[in-house]
């Protein structure tokens, strides 16, 4: 079964992950693509060939649903460009997303330094 990766960005990262889809896109699309709701649409837009789906967005339960994934193991790698300046009113959710990461210890990138690193390790 084809492995799948959760891909998600702040507001503010959203230009990065955008350039970051594109930069590895035949990479990406090897995997499965799950992404918060205004994420997945600036991939999708710069990126129609990639199959993504979206969820929620992220303030409105899109990174809950993506834990959730994880705990049920459908999704083998998180990269999250995350907003470290910002405060967000679903930070709470945020964390919950980092602790089941963690929990079930998958590969996770909450930067793009790390997230291009993963690009060239992890293979679906
Ligand atoms: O807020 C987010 C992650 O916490 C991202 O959600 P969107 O991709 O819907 O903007």
């Amino acid at each position: 079964m084809t492995r799948c990766i959760a891909l998600i960005a702040h507001d503010q990262k959203k230009d990065d992950m955008a350039d970051f889809a594109n930069r590895h896109q035949s990479v990406l699309a090897q995997w499965r693509i799950v992404a918060t709701g205004t994420t997945g649409g600036r991939i999708q837009a710069t990126c129609p060939n990639l199959d993504v789906t979206r969820l929620k967005s992220g303030p409105l339960g899109g990174d809950q649903q993506i834990g959730a994934m994880i705990a049920t193991g459908e999704v083998d790698m998180l990269i999250f460009f995350v907003d470290p300046l910002t405060s967000m009113p679903h930070d709470v959710d945020v964390k919950a997303l980092m602790r089941l990461a963690t929990v079930y210890d998958i590969p996770m990138a909450l930067n793009r330094a790390t997230a291009e690193i993963l690009m060239t390790t992890h293979t679906p």
